[in-house]
């Protein structure tokens, strides 16, 4: 009985206290209290126990302390307790985390918000918004700072990547972003997109069987996004494969760091195992050893390690050399594979709906006649067709489809979120797939693919059906690239990126699917690892249009 009080005890006064306990302490804590109650029943002598004593001693305190737990997850003395969700996701993270491990955390939420509505406890202390309703309050400035998930990415030992940054540290770091991904700075690029999209359609294998082109964009994003932050150096599409295994390492790393982010707690324990270390440690050797190249070539071509270095000299205070590193990892890993995924997204798409293929192409062959140059930045303005196609994709398939959580800081006494009252410490989560797929704010069609809704009316297109009755076009849903002071700092160079390359493929290629390609087995086979990405080929079948080309 006195196990039984102590263990309730030590839930109450101690473990229920601390929502986020260092690993190391909390193992302390484990075996330190059980300890010290034999400690005390035994009079301070402890070696007057018997081993089955001591042994039945642990075992009950671990099984009180986690029925205290459990129990008190699901009582109504809980402050998330008036919120609706799964029995087993009040209880414990692990449910959660076992879902992010089958890369199906994105419709997990989707159909919890179908059937529990708009707020959703995901986890004991995690709630998930359903309703554009949150996005300002939730995403925008005066919204939440980011949360608990994103503790897995910060180093205590160097300078942290933007995206974990807060307050004023995050703004001084932003500028930089925001002064390398400018327009005029956008234009600069331009030439470098160019060459690697035309090396692209010169060395994709075209004119014989199927290809699969998943793998050809992704080399070309990952090389492009290596000139951009570090001067280059990966070289995957001269290679043909992934050489380095780069791309592998970065894939097996993301599917760690998703489930170690719903369970913080566990990066210190998964961070002494030394295969998940090598790959880690891999990862970065990688970044730093390219990185060490842009420094002693000290060149002063304006990409974007230029802007981030601040070269310029705009800033009182330099940037050390080793946030710059950091950032331009972040760099590769926040811009190469989700660009890619809405290129091969899109290339799916537009395959699998002929009209909108035959639309595009024909928008494109007007705007970049044959032999044109398609570094011209200011026709990409006119391809209205390709603008709604790419909108569509990103709403579809959002490439960061969940997103991590931001957190109701802690001493502020709570927040109002979306018009329900939410308490501190609470985690917040808002995906922009179960926004985007919503009927309440895109409609109709809000599962298919329909880029008819991005295309407003004044547009001169008597070839598109009329929009129908009860059409919904909820802007604010739309959050491909999140919102606010943390939305995404390269989502122009995206939009360029991805236009400069799909008008090259298009004007280049007659694509089609391979004959026996399985649609609903590649879409079946997309995981959330973070950045949404499917694990069976595209098997595309490419013929140049114009053999001199
Ligand atoms: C279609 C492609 C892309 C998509 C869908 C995308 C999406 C996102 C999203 C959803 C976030 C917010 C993440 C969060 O809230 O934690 C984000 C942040 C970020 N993205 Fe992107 N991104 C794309 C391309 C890029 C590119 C090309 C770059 C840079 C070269 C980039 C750099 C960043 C950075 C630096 C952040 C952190 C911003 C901050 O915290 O202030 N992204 N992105």
């Amino acid at each position: 009985m006195h196990l039984l009080f102590f263990a309730i005890a030590s839930h109450l006064l101690i473990f229920k206290q601390f929502t986020a306990l260092d690993f190391d302490l909390a193992t302390t804590l484990l075996i330190g209290l059980p300890t010290a109650f034999l400690v005390g029943e035994s009079s301070l002598d402890l070696f007057s126990l018997q081993t089955s004593t001591i042994i039945k001693c642990y075992v009950l305190f671990y099984a009180f302390l986690g029925l205290s737990i459990i129990l008190y997850r699901l009582s109504p003395f809980h402050r998330l307790y008036h919120f609706p969700g799964p029995l087993i996701c009040r209880v414990s993270k692990l449910w959660i985390v076992y879902i992010a491990y089958k890369g199906q955390y994105y419709k997990y939420l989707k159909e919890l918000h179908g059937k529990y509505g708009d707020f959703v406890r995901v986890g004991p202390e995690e709630i998930s918004i359903g309703t554009a309703d949150g996005v300002i309050d939730v995403l925008g400035a005066g919204g939440l700072p980011k949360g608990r998930f994103n503790d897995p990415a910060r180093t205590t030992n160097g300078p942290n990547p933007l995206n974990v940054l807060t307050g004023e540290e995050h703004a001084k770091r932003r500028r930089l972003w925001n002064r390398g991904m400018s327009t005029e700075s956008l234009a600069e690029y331009a030439g470098l997109i160019s060459r690697r999209a035309e090396q692209l359609v010169n060395v994709i294998p075209c004119d014989q069987g199927p290809v699969n082109i998943m793998d050809w964009i992704n080399y070309f994003s990952f090389d492009f996004m290596g000139d951009m932050a570090f001067g280059g150096g990966y070289e995957l599409m001269k290679a043909g494969y992934d050489k380095d295994e780069l791309i592998k390492t970065l894939d097996k790393n993301m599917v760690t760091a998703v489930m170690v982010s719903n369970i913080p707690w566990a990066r210190k324990m998964l961070g002494r195992l030394p295969y998940l270390n090598e790959r880690i440690y891999k990862q970065r050797a990688y970044g730093k050893r390219i990185a060490a190249a842009r420094f002693d070539c000290d060149s002063d071509k304006k990409d974007l390690w230029y802007h981030l270095m601040d070269k310029a000299g705009l800033e009182k205070e330099k940037p050390s050399k080793e946030s710059v590193v950091s950032d331009g990892m972040l760099a590769i890993n926040a811009g190469a594979d989700t660009t890619a995924r809405v290129v091969t997204f899109l290339i799916f798409l537009l395959l699998d709906n002929p009209t909108w293929l035959h639309r595009v192409r024909a928008e494109v062959d007007a705007a970049f006649p044959t032999g044109e140059n398609t570094l011209d930045l200011s026709k990409y303005g006119s391809l209205t067709y390709l603008e709604a196609c790419i909108n569509e994709t990103l709403r579809l398939y959002p490439p960061v489809p969940s997103n991590g959580s931001r957190r109701v800081p802690n001493g502020s006494g709570g927040r109002l979120i979306a018009g329900r009252f939410l308490p501190e410490g609470t985690e917040v989560f808002i995906s922009s797939y179960v926004l985007h797929r919503s009927s309440r704010n895109f409609a109709p069609y809000s599962e298919t693919f329909w880029p008819d809704r991005w295309l407003s009316s004044v547009l001169n297109a008597p070839e598109l059906c009329e929009p129908p009755e009860g059409k919904v076009h909820n802007t604010i849903a739309f959050i491909p690239f999140s919102y606010g002071p943390h939305n995404c700092a390269g989502r122009n160079l995206a939009r360029l990126e991805i236009k400069m390359l799909m008008s090259l493929i298009l004007s280049r290629f007659e694509l089609s699917l391979a004959e026996n390609f399985d649609k609903d087995a590649w879409l079946a086979s997309f995981r959330d690892y973070f950045v949404l990405r499917p694990t069976k080929p595209l098997y595309v079948i490419l013929k140049r249009r114009d053999p001199k080309c």
